[in-house]
């Protein structure tokens, strides 16, 4: 987009104008935002990119660059204000977004501030970080006792304290001020304190003044539609398969190991598996005895694994474990005092130590690149939270071939929603997998080594091992697996398209374009609408969990049973009408 300088000039004395009416009346009007966001207004500063600015953007990788280019084109030429885009762990968000915001045209004069939102301490210090790195704007962090003057042109803010019902905190900002709100792991932006900081800025709303931009490797949305009101539209996607065939993100080796702890007997909530629960099930020495041999049998040679344990207890008994076996362990948790813990991250990642086990503190946005293992002994059913453990591992660093994942599937009865590493690659997690080998661990144990209590202790466990994420999904692909996750009668028509039929109410139609899959609705009575619905997705999962809660809501729960369930009773004949080619509509 491009401005003669006689248009420039008179536009920005235009809105210098508007700008005063705005200052005087402090907030803007929705009618004034309205007119403010109108394209014309609004200045570009692209220009403006310093020669430094240019260096940090030669070192962006290019889908990298691509994906800011994107954004922007999106923004400035299709006028989606509120976007969010759809990338893998490591794969460089926070560097994406610490270079984007230089570009990022002010809406008009006095409007170039930034604020970028996260919920971690973690996360709200890397991006400070890379801001730094990439740009000489000036920086402030607002969150807890760190509490920002508010004069800087990036805030970098915890969603905690900014968030919080009482407002003192926000109010220190003026929203004319701002051009746009950054959002870093945006699958949370549903939650209440982000919606209160949103409504502050004016950004709740299609037509803000602000560019509001989210990314997240798990832009799922088993909610149907909730996403769907912070943001527009999904910008930008690439699969975490594409960058490490690309070499951008590091190999993944997976060794799967099947104990035959009863999972099913852990009691769960609607998202993930009850910690005292599982911890009561699996925290048991038999089972920790066998995470740290098949450590010592695969992973011995390896430089720094960490472990994922479940709860605090499970984190003192496996570092325990490792210990009694003469691995050198450190566990952190949240009972871990904060200089403790950065000393034991510095040795870490430093390499002192091979073993470093946690539970629910080195998740998102930890960013220790030398990571070479990683041991899931915390099963759920969260896919975001499987995806985020994975993703610690898959950084790149010199002298790492690739990272290896040993993923404890505790179950041999079928839990379908369980996350494992099939599921994260879209398949049946209950696929039965070949090449098992058969260990019996136990049998080679002394009698009195044997747990006191033992609740479904694992006796024998499966291992599988496959050298990068395409075997699996050469095992186990097939479509069949929608079946697992939902009750309704999908089919596949054609390489990523999918029907299902809602009889008299017609057809919904899932494609897949440029990576997101979409869906549309064709009634069926004439005239024949075909409506797309405001569900997209990255994943064909989670895109299906949308449709289905979008049946039950329009149609109620027990219409939706009798038109879409493959178990409801109706004649099939209905369902064989359905024109089985990928064309038309
Ligand atoms: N263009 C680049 N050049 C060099 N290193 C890069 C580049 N982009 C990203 N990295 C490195 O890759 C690692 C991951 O980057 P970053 O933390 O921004 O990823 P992320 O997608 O935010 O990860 P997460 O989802 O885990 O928070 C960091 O070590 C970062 O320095």
């Amino acid at each position: 987009m491009s401005y003669s300088n006689y248009a420039f000039g008179r536009l920005t004395r235009y809105t210098l104008k508007v700008h005063n009416a705005i200052k005087s009346a402090c907030v803007c009007s929705n009618s004034l935002q309205r007119i403010l966001n109108k394209r014309f207004i609004r200045l570009d500063i692209r220009n403006q990119v310093t020669q430094a600015d240019n260096l940090a953007l030669r070192e962006l990788r290019p889908y990298q660059k691509e994906c800011i280019e994107t954004c922007l084109s999106k923004f400035l030429d299709h006028k989606i204000n509120r976007q969010v885009v759809s990338l893998p762990v490591g794969s460089g968000k926070t560097v994406i977004f610490s270079n984007l915001i230089k570009q990022i045209p002010s809406p008009f004069p006095g409007a170039d501030k930034v604020l970028v939102l996260a919920h971690r301490e973690e996360l709200l210090d890397q991006a400070y970080k890379q801001i730094s790195k990439y740009s000489n704007l000036s920086i402030e962090i607002d969150q807890g006792g760190r509490i920002a003057k508010g004069n800087a042109n990036v805030i970098i803010g915890s969603m905690h304290t900014l968030g919080k019902t009482e407002t003192i905190r926000i109010e220190k900002y003026n929203p004319a001020h701002f051009k746009a709100i950054i959002i870093d792991e945006a699958h949370h932006a549903t939650a209440a304190s982000y919606r209160r900081i949103l409504e502050y800025f004016g950004a709740n709303k299609k037509e803000t003044h602000l560019f509001v931009w989210g990314c997240s490797a798990t832009v799922r949305r088993y909610d149907g539609l909730a996403l769907k009101d912070i943001f527009d539209e999904i910008t930008y996607h690439k699969d975490f398969l594409d960058m490490i065939q690309e070499k951008w993100l590091c190999n993944l080796r997976v060794t799967t190991i099947k104990t035959d702890v009863d999972l099913s007997k852990v009691k769960s909530s609607s998202e993930d598996f009850i910690m005292n629960d599982l911890s009561k099930y699996l925290n048991v020495e038999s089972r920790n005895d066998v995470i740290v041999r098949t450590y010592l049998e695969l992973a011995a040679q390896r430089t720094s694994t960490l472990v994922f344990g479940i709860d605090i207890s499970h984190v003192e008994s496996l570092t325990e474990m490792f210990r009694k076996r003469g691995v050198m362990a450190h566990g952190i948790s949240s009972k871990t005092k904060p200089h403790i813990r950065a000393t034991i991250l510095k040795e870490f990642k430093e390499r002192k130590f091979p073993v470093l086990v946690n539970c629910g503190i080195l998740t998102e946005g930890t960013d220790i690149p030398n990571i070479d293992c990683i041991i899931l002994s915390r099963p759920t059913k969260s896919p975001v939270l499987f995806q985020q453990m994975i993703g610690r591992g898959m950084r790149l660093s010199p002298e790492k071939d690739d990272c290896l994942v040993l993923d404890f599937i505790d179950s041999y009865s079928q839990i379908p929603d369980l996350a494992t590493t099939p599921t994260l690659l879209g398949l049946d997690p209950t696929v039965e997998l070949k090449d098992e080998n058969f260990c019996e661990y136990d049998k080679e144990k002394p009698e009195k080594e044997k747990p006191k209590i033992i609740i479904n202790a694992p006796t024998k466990i499966r291992i599988t091992e496959y050298s990068n994420p395409f075997e699996i999904i050469d095992e186990c692909s097939g479509a069949q697996h929608i079946q697992k996750f939902s009750d309704n009668a999908w089919l596949r028509i054609g390489e990523d398209s999918y029907v299902l039929s809602l009889q008299f109410y017609g057809t919904l139609k899932i494609v897949k374009e440029n990576e997101i899959y979409y869906v549309t609705h064709k009634k069926r009575e004439y005239p024949r609408h075909i409506t797309k619905l405001p569900i997209t997705s990255d994943s064909l999962e989670s895109m299906i969990h949308a449709c289905d809660k979008w049946i039950k809501a329009t149609y109620g729960l027990k219409y939706a049973h009798i038109v879409a369930s493959r178990f409801a009773k109706w004649p099939f004949e209905e369902r064989s009408s359905i024109k089985l080619d990928d064309k038309g509509d």
